[in-house]
């Protein structure tokens, strides 16, 4: 017997994974020695395929060069959920030999490309080579060594092809989407949404160039507006998921393409920010290319008090996108930090705040996933030297920075109008009851939501009717009304569509979101319970599919299957199926679905999607009191740069 050792690229769709280590040959003899082969772990697993593989199978590919094509693709479509783990009577690593086995096969981007796809959307007179000749065009394909031809042939039958006529709308500004957009031939014209409706020219973009990674990496709106501004402009849309396989099996596409477009993201966001007025175009993007970024998970720091006098207090961080919470150490142990301020997305901090201030340092801590572009002191210096007007409104912004950490000493978030949050339906008794709510609402994550399900308890009269109607609208209730209270009102435990959803990071695309907003789950959900673990806020459950845990029994999917195509936007008590009622854009990604294993699904995610499909949300539609409704909770705050100029007029 002759076993590989090759160690292949084993991240693929694994992120969610911090403990994974490779098992050594005699670990993996020793556990499948002790294997007593009860078959719990495959019938614990929530791989549709799961159910025409047997452990012994498994078992026998662990430690010999047996293995069955079946057997490679289930262990291609092994997500690492852990499933197998908490149920083996022996306290076997499966996941771990998994991962072995992953490591055997190497990624699936090493074998055969079917582009039947794919070449049925060429447009006339292309053929494959000629697709991949454009590709090679763009800046991060050029390196053939990098990405050799058959990883740009997966990444090509994974994809679309898209041959568009002069004036086709690519996407919209202020639209959600997560594909990227690569323009293999013709050429696009860049707007941005002007008032009166006017549209603002801002660029056009070629052969060779790409669009849309900045929804593709943050989660966020389109920034712009794109149209094609030829007739047979050919482009390469592709899904997010296909473009995150390319970069885990490509690691040095990864980090250019993270430069390009971080440093296209900051131009952006400079040439829009007041502070930037007047800097010449060249000075702003040589800002942005030699800026460094860095990416902050959760609850880690950006910068923090002990910090003090290191290079940080002279660097200009500027937020890409996410929030975070600037505090100071209070030195008592019952209330260690003191919140000074919350910052998000275009908001920025010269020299830690205080760079004029009283010189006290600030901790600035990730509220969530957050990416921050640090412009060196020496830039700064220099832009500083030679714009005085620059120089005038950093000072000026300084000075109010100050103030507000001054304001922070009486315990309240200063920069807050209390008015905003009564207009928002917050009836507080005081405007520090107002204040506090808020550090609850920032603190539990609220803020980072797109629309809010609020409950106002003085409407409130606890029928049950939310809860009720949504079970039987969708089967299960996607929701609790008890949540964090807020002054008088309730936020309800329910998803609030996140502005960068760390539940999306899904390598099936079992979670897609409509352009509208929308979080929904798609076709291609196995339940395998990452998006559950992921979702800070336990806002995602996961339903089985089967009779009984235990039992796996495929014609309970197909009874749900038959409601499911039958009940189209009708409420059918329990038995329709727990997901988006639409066939809702975008959709799954085409390799997960229509080949017949979705009858062997055994378990499904659910979550709010805001009544995706319907014409209402059935919730808010059964509220006799008129006391549910979804608020926007960004609203409450307004970005940095409002709030001082509010403070400032
Ligand atoms: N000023 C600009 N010039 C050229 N392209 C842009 C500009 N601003 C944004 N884009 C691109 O247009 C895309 C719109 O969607 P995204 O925000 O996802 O990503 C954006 C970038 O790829």
């Amino acid at each position: 017997m002759q076993m590989q050792t090759t160690q292949k690229n084993f991240k693929v769709g694994m992120t969610h994974r911090t403990d994974m280590r490779t098992l050594s040959t005699e670990e993996i003899n020793f556990e499948i020695d002790m294997c007593i082969g009860c078959d719990r772990c495959m019938r614990a697993c929530p791989v549709p395929l799961s159910s025409q593989v047997t452990i012994a199978d498994l078992n026998r590919a662990n430690i010999s060069d047996e293995i069955t094509p079946i057997v490679a693709r289930f262990t291609d479509e092994c997500v690492m959920c852990g499933s197998c783990v908490p149920v083996c009577p022996v306290d076997n690593h499966r996941d771990l030999l998994m991962l072995s086995l992953k490591q055997r096969l190497g990624i699936s981007w090493d074998g055969q490309v079917d582009l039947s796809k794919a070449m049925g959307h060429l447009p006339p007179g292309w053929d494959v080579s000629l697709v991949l000749l454009c590709l090679r065009e763009q800046a991060i394909f050029r390196d053939a060594r990098l990405v050799p031809d058959n990883y740009l042939l997966h990444f090509v039958a994974t994809s679309d092809i898209l041959t568009l006529s002069s004036g086709v709308e690519l996407m919209r500004e202020g639209e959600f989407g997560r594909d990227i957009f690569f323009i293999l031939d013709g050429q696009c014209e860049v707007f941005s949404q002007g008032t009166d409706q006017l549209s603002l020219p801002l660029a056009v973009l070629r052969r060779g160039e790409y669009i849309g990674e900045q929804g593709m990496l943050t989660g966020q709106p389109r920034s712009v507006t794109v149209r094609a501004a030829q007739d047979r402009t050919v482009v390469l849309k592709v899904p997010e998921q296909v473009m995150q396989r390319l970069m885990e099996v490509s690691p040095a596409v990864q980090d250019f393409f993270v430069q390009l477009s971080s440093a296209r993201a900051i131009e952006d966001m400079l040439s829009r920010l007041e502070l930037f007025k007047g800097i010449s175009a060249e000075d702003i993007h040589a800002l942005a290319t030699q800026a460094s970024i860095q990416r902050v998970e959760r609850e880690e720091q950006l910068f923090s008090e002990e910090r003090k006098g290191k290079p940080v207090r002279e660097t200009f961080h500027l937020l890409l996108d996410g929030f975070v919470r600037v505090a100071r150490k209070t030195g008592r142990s019952e209330h260690p930090e003191r919140i000074i301020a919350y910052r998000q997305r275009g908001d920025y901090f010269v020299g830690g705040l205080d760079m004029l201030g009283d010189r006290r340092a600030v901790t600035v801590t990730a509220i969530t996933r957050v990416t921050v572009a640090e412009i060196t002191r020496v830039q700064l210096k220099s832009l500083l030297t030679r714009y005085p007007a620059f120089k005038e409104r950093i000072q000026e912004r300084v000075q109010l920075y100050q103030e507000a950490n001054t304001a922070a000493h009486s315990a309240v978030f200063e920069p807050f109008d209390p008015e905003q949050l009564q207009q928002a339906l917050v009836n507080t008794s005081s405007a520090a009851e107002a204040r506090s709510g808020l550090h609850a609402l920032v603190s539990d994550g609220v803020v980072e939501g797109t629309e809010v399900l609020v409950i106002d308890l003085d409407k409130c009269i606890h029928c049950n009717e939310c809860e009720e109607a949504c079970e039987r609208r969708h089967g299960q209730s996607r929701m609790n009304r008890e949540g964090m209270v807020v002054g008088n009102m309730s936020i309800v435990t329910a998803c609030r569509q996140c502005q960068d959803p760390v539940c999306m990071l899904c390598s099936r695309a079992g979670i897609a979101r409509k352009p509208s907003g929308e979080v929904y789950i798609t076709e291609s959900c196995i339940g395998c319970g990452i998006c559950a673990e992921r979702c800070p806020y336990d806002n995602i459950s996961i339903v089985s599919l089967t009779e009984d845990e235990n039992e796996v029994q495929p014609a309970s999917w197909q009874r749900f299957s038959r409601f499911f195509s039958k009940g189209f936007g009708k409420e059918r008590g329990r038995k329709v199926l727990p997901m988006a009622q639409t066939p809702a854009e975008p959709g799954p990604l085409q390799p997960f679905v229509n080949d017949g294993l979705e009858n062997l699904r055994k378990k499904i995610a659910i979550k709010c999607d805001l009544c995706a499909g319907y014409n209402n949300q059935a919730c808010v539609q059964a509220c006799p009191t008129g006391a549910a409704i979804r608020v926007n909770p960004v609203t409450f705050f307004g970005s940095t740069e409002d709030i001082l100029s509010r403070k400032a007029r």
